[in-house]
């Protein structure tokens, strides 16, 4: 692909999103779960998503050098999967990724019993797992406020450890749906777990093979919320978006609400068309930090004041996820002001420009997030390739709602 996608403003959008992703989040888990379960479960509408293809390749891969690429729960799964299957693998992925912290759950892992070596700076990737020496405990504390994934990684290979394991989960605990979802996933395999505040107890138990359905991606979803708050007049159409929904960030529903959104469920579709928004918005983004990204989009178009909370993680994801929003934002007469290491405000655009080019820090949402804005303005992305990462069709699902893009 070209490295700039030009996207012809285009006001009113009626339409159906045909080819929503399938979650990644939600595919990733089914797919270590299914190897530690023997490999024999009929998983289907696994994501086409890059992070999915990824770990469909790598979880049975009989190579040495695992390479990951972006994609953080990959690597993160990937590396309590090899450990605690004391299968012998270098692990690497993108310059990003060897500057996303994994210390955390090296560290749960050796106390363990498992013996992983870095192959470069200490607490990041690459690493090498090397092999497993009998279970030295059954409690770990581990920290929750860096990364859920680190969490939910031991969480699934919990099961095959001889004594069980307990998880006990220190300070604030970030991210939370994403355990509540390993646990759902887990369950669906035949493992129970029990989660409390600040607890995860997991007993020795074999997962059971068994047919599993990927839901569509709510994260996703959240981009096509965004093109309806912006439109002048839009009616979209989503398919396969699970009302009672494993994934957190279906709260979109709930944000996208106060900012002139209506979501309607019939006949298996959600239907969104567009409503009265609020001329305010407080929100905290710790159980829901891959919603911050489209909701400041959103907010600094439609004149909507933010005031935001638990944006701390999005400073370790794809790319310092704060710094580039501000970057971008400002191109369009917006911001978004540190006011404390806690807390935010998201000032609006007085007026916006008529046409920008935003840039994305090889980061997928910074693309997507920013596309919406061709509700009310000639945009160009960047390095449009970056949405492979989770949803690789979504340009061409733009273009089946007459969007221009070229
Ligand atoms: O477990 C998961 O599938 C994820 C957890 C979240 O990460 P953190 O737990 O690092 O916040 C989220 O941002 C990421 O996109 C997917
Ligand atoms: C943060 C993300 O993914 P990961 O951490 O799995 O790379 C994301 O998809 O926004």
């Amino acid at each position: 692909m070209s490295t700039t996608i030009h996207l012809k403003r285009t006001s009113v959008l009626k339409g159906t999103a045909s080819l929503l992703p399938a979650s990644k989040s939600i595919a990733n888990r089914a797919l270590i779960i299914n190897a530690l379960a023997g490999g024999t479960s009929e998983l289907h509408n696994l994501s086409d998503a890059n992070d999915t293809q990824l770990m469909l390749r790598l979880v049975g891969s009989p190579e040495p050098v695992i390479d990951v690429e972006d994609a953080g729960t990959t690597m993160r799964f990937l590396t309590a999967y090899f450990a605690v299957t004391k299968q012998q693998k270098t692990l690497t992925g993108t310059s990003r990724m060897q500057e996303r912290p994994i210390g955390i759950l090296v560290d749960a892992l050796r106390s363990l019993g498992a013996d992983i070596a870095y192959t470069g700076r200490e607490g990041y990737p690459p690493l090498r797992t090397q092999g497993f020496s009998g279970q030295q405990r059954n409690a770990i504390r581990i920290r929750g406020d860096i990364s859920s994934q680190f969490i939910s990684a031991l969480m699934m290979v919990a099961p095959m450890l001889p004594q069980g394991l307990t998880l006990e989960l220190e300070g604030k605990v970030g991210s939370r749906p994403y355990i509540e979802m390993t646990a759902s996933l887990m369950k669906h395999f035949g493992a129970s777990s029990t989660l409390l505040d600040d607890k995860v107890i997991i007993p020795a138990q074999h997962y059971i093979p068994a047919p599993f359905t990927v839901e569509s991606d709510w994260s996703a979803a959240s981009y096509w919320f965004a093109f309806t708050a912006l439109a002048q007049e839009a009616t979209v159409t989503l398919p396969r978006l699970f009302e009672s929904s494993v994934q957190g960030d279906s709260v979109v529903v709930q944000i996208m609400d106060t900012l002139g959104v209506r979501a309607v469920y019939a006949g298996g579709l959600l239907t969104l068309t567009k409503k009265e928004s609020a001329a305010s918005l407080s929100w905290d983004f710790t159980h829901c930090p891959d919603l911050a990204q489209t909701v400041a989009v959103v907010c600094a178009a439609k004149g909507i004041r933010g005031s935001f909370t638990g944006l701390e993680s999005l400073r370790i994801k794809e790319t310092d996820r704060i710094a580039a929003l501000q970057q971008e934002l400002r191109k369009i007469g917006a911001d978004l002001v540190e006011d404390s290491t806690e807390h935010w405000t998201l000032v609006p655009s007085q007026q916006l420009p008529a046409s920008a080019s935003f840039a994305t820090y090889k980061d997928h949402r910074m693309a997507m997030a920013f596309a919406p804005l061709v509700t009310l303005m000639d945009v160009t992305i960047e390095q449009p390739d970056v949405v492979r990462k989770s949803y690789p069709n979504y340009w061409n699902d733009l273009r089946a709602f007459g969007i221009t893009a070229a």
